[in-house]
């Protein structure tokens, strides 16, 4: 394949368009939330007649996607989604991530465990060996938050509370995000299930038990497949 020239916002449109090929007509598809995700939304919009509507993890992809008249139904409204197309802060080779860099990690979480498939779209930047490099977002119950800070310098990270305007950020849920660096996670599935244990945690945004089973990598060659099993 030739190589492209594209900046990468142009990557992330090509990836947004391609993910349209994994959404199933007649459906309700799962959306996640960020900015390669806002190209599927998109994207979507020039399909709109051809699914039922969508789940949303975010209110701001719910104002996106209702802008364009598609129709978002509470994800307690609709049993099993067949596919649920969300960006990442990074990706490894068995489709483990780093998710929640627009601290939308829990509701995330939540809509690709109704999902039957998990389609990762995401810039070849975001390909990784092993996770951490990426500081990871962690939402937790505000009260709770100075222990678990504590508990991740014992790990020997360097966690901090995420602040947005000079306060700290408040999820779409009313909880914080604190965002841990300096951990290299060899084993996410063991990490997931530790750190989801700790009180006031409420998601750890380790995506190893909801892993992808698909990527779609945008590189200056093209769109890239990764399958996962
Ligand atoms: O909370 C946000 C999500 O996990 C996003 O999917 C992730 O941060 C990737 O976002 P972007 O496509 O903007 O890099």
């Amino acid at each position: 394949m030739t190589a492209l020239s594209l900046t990468q916002d142009e990557l992330k449109t090509l990836v947004g368009h391609a993910a349209l090929d994994y959404v199933v007509e007649g459906e309700i598809v799962g959306v996640g939330t960020g900015s390669t995700v806002n190209k599927f939304i998109e994207a979507l919009g020039t399909i709109k007649g051809k699914i039922r509507g969508a789940v949303s993890s975010s209110v701001a992809s719910t104002q996106r996607l209702q802008a364009l008249g598609i129709e978002v139904f509470d994800s307690n409204a609709v049993e099993e989604l067949a596919v649920y197309i969300d960006g990442a802060d990074e990706i490894d080779g068995s489709g483990f991530m780093i998710k929640g860099g627009g601290a939308a990690l829990t509701r995330e979480k939540i809509v690709a465990a109704q999902s039957r498939s998990f389609v990762c779209i995401a810039d070849a930047s975001k390909r990784v060996q092993v996770l951490g490099a990426f500081p990871l977002p962690v939402e937790v119950v505000p009260m709770a938050a100075r222990r678990i800070v504590r508990q991740f310098e014992r790990m020997g990270g360097l966690a901090q509370v995420r602040e947005k305007d000079g306060a700290a950020l408040v999820t779409d849920n009313g909880q914080h995000i604190i965002d841990v660096s300096g951990l290299q996670i060899s084993d996410p599935l063991g990490f997931e299930t530790a750190v989801s244990q700790w009180p006031g945690v409420v998601t750890v945004g380790v995506f190893a038990h909801q892993r992808a089973h698909v990527c779609l990598l945008a590189t200056p060659s093209g769109v890239e497949t990764l399958r996962f099993g």
